[in-house]
């Protein structure tokens, strides 16, 4: 737009564990003064909420029943982005391993995920500026006019160094089973599962640094803008 405000742009990044999305989708917001969404973080509270309140993870009758009970609110500024549940704040329980082994199962059930997608949708409209939304379903299912879509993709080997890299202590070979069982379960779900969507530019990040994916998503959302 000429002599005005630049028209919100909403990007989506979406692919497997360690790919490097919340890392990437973090940076480019903040380089180009957007929001920014995880919406795994957004699965993980309510998971948190369930193991907390003792609902069975086994059995998605239970989890759908109370789905819409816990309040999740996100706080969408990249430089320092929030979570609470019910006003209390969950960023450091949600990535305990206790979550991220139970968080598939939750996500699966479609009471949900359609809970925490009108969520995410409300999120993204409301960006003055626009916004990254990061996920396993963006630009299939929560964002599908999304402007920009990204699927990020790495080796098994690559995404599973990055990862026990964080988690101190960690071996690489169980940190690498455990992300795939992970993935696995969330890419052959009925509902919704993670897919790269028809009109997503993939980049295969294995190779790459973090900084040259960062440039390489700030010169496609770049591009967008220009195009518009
Ligand atoms: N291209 C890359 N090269 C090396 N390390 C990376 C790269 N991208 C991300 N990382 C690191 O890998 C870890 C996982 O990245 P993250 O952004 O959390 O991935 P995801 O959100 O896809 O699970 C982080 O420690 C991050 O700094
Ligand atoms: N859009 C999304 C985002 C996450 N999720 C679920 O939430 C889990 C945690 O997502 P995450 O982005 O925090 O995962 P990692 O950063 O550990 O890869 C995933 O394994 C999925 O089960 C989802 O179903 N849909």
């Amino acid at each position: 737009m000429e002599n005005g405000a630049a028209k919100p742009v909403i990007v989506a990044i979406d692919g497997p564990s360690g790919t490097g999305k919340s890392s990437t989708s973090r940076a480019v917001a903040a380089q180009l003064g957007l929001s920014y969404l995880d919406t795994g973080a957004q699965y993980r509270a309510i998971t948190w909420w369930m193991v907390t309140n003792g609902i069975d993870i086994e059995d998605p009758s239970a989890i759908a029943a109370v789905a819409g009970k816990p309040e999740i609110v996100s706080g969408t500024d990249p430089s320092g982005p929030t979570i609470t549940v019910d006003g209390v704040d969950v960023a450091a329980p949600i990535r305990t391993q206790e979550v991220t082994s139970q968080v598939s199962a939750v996500s699966a059930v479609p009471e949900v995920r359609a809970r925490i997608t009108e969520l995410q949708r409300s999120i993204a409209t409301s960006a003055e500026h626009g916004i990254v939304v990061e996920g396993r379903d963006i630009g299939t299912t929560v964002l599908p006019d999304a402007d920009l879509k990204i699927f990020l993709t790495a080796s098994p080997e690559a995404r599973a160094a990055r990862r026990s890299g964080e988690l101190k202590g960690a071996d690489v070979h169980s940190t690498r089973e455990a992300l795939l069982k992970r993935d696995a379960a969330d890419s052959s779900r009925k509902t919704s599962p993670l897919a790269k969507a028809d009109d997503a530019v993939e980049v295969d990040t294995t190779e790459l640094t973090l900084q040259q994916v960062i440039e390489c998503v700030v010169t496609l959302v770049e591009e967008k803008r220009a195009a518009q």
